[in-house]
């Protein structure tokens, strides 16, 4: 297996007294789509920002060798800046990625997420699932090594939701590794190649998405 861009040994992670997650060891390779799964509250979203390096572990190690921009972020926050357009927006990210200005990956990357024809309007006024094109764009834009996308769905209509299942699978083809939290486990398994189910502050499952019994899971109302 290719060598992992992201480590993982024994991490804990508290809220106070409260325990979310205990002894979590995971690695996140190259070329691979880890679908993150589990019930509200367990704890998908405090991982991937573990891994992130956007929240220290309270306990345990946070293993990388990947450079600040080598890891794309989508949070529950779109981080897009109301007053600037879209254009702007991204080049705004550009710099703070320490990337040269690249108007023509900008058009590119908009085009990519179907806002080619809004790129130069406030993007204040776009609707929710414009909004998250548009964040989805940021996070495409510097083509990082490693996506962290937490419930990069929301907000997209279904045909939507399809074009970005295609999107994931093809960046991690192109030799990223993508963790991606979804709750829509039975349509998003077909892009995977691995699912992690968070229960019980713990990894309850990691392995084959093939092996992953969705439907069953979804019976059992944890997921
Ligand atoms: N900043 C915080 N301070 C205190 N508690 C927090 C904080 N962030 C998260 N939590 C708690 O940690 C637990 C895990 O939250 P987290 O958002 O990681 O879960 P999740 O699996 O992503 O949930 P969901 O599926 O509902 O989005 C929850 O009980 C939540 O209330």
């Amino acid at each position: 297996m290719a060598e992992a861009l992201v480590r993982l040994r024994r991490v804990c992670r508290f809220y106070g007294e409260r325990a979310v997650l205990k002894n979590i060891d995971l690695e996140l390779v190259p070329g691979q789509v880890m679908l993150v799964v589990g019930p509200n509250g367990a704890g998908k979203s405090t991982l991937l920002r573990l891994v992130a390096g956007l929240l220290p572990p309270s306990e345990g190690e946070v293993e990388t060798e990947l450079p600040p921009g080598g890891i794309g972020y989508l949070g529950h926050k779109t981080l897009i800046y109301p007053k600037l357009t879209a254009r702007a927006n991204l080049a705004f990210w550009q710099s703070m990625f320490g990337q040269p200005r690249d108007d023509d990956a900008v058009t590119a990357v908009l085009a990519r997420v179907g806002l080619a024809g809004f790129a130069d309007e406030e993007a204040g006024v776009f609707s929710r699932g414009m909004s998250q094109r548009l964040s989805l764009a940021r996070v495409f834009l510097t083509a990082p090594r490693l996506l962290l996308l937490d419930e990069p769905a929301s907000g997209l209509d279904p045909a939507s939701a399809v074009w970005l299942r295609r999107e994931i699978r093809a960046v991690a083809d192109a030799g990223a590794s993508v963790a991606w939290v979804s709750h829509n486990i039975a349509a998003d398994l077909a892009a995977c190649d691995r699912v992690v189910r968070i229960d019980g502050h713990r990894v309850a499952y990691d392995g084959p998405a093939a092996g992953f019994d969705a439907a069953a899971l979804a019976g059992e109302g944890v997921c």
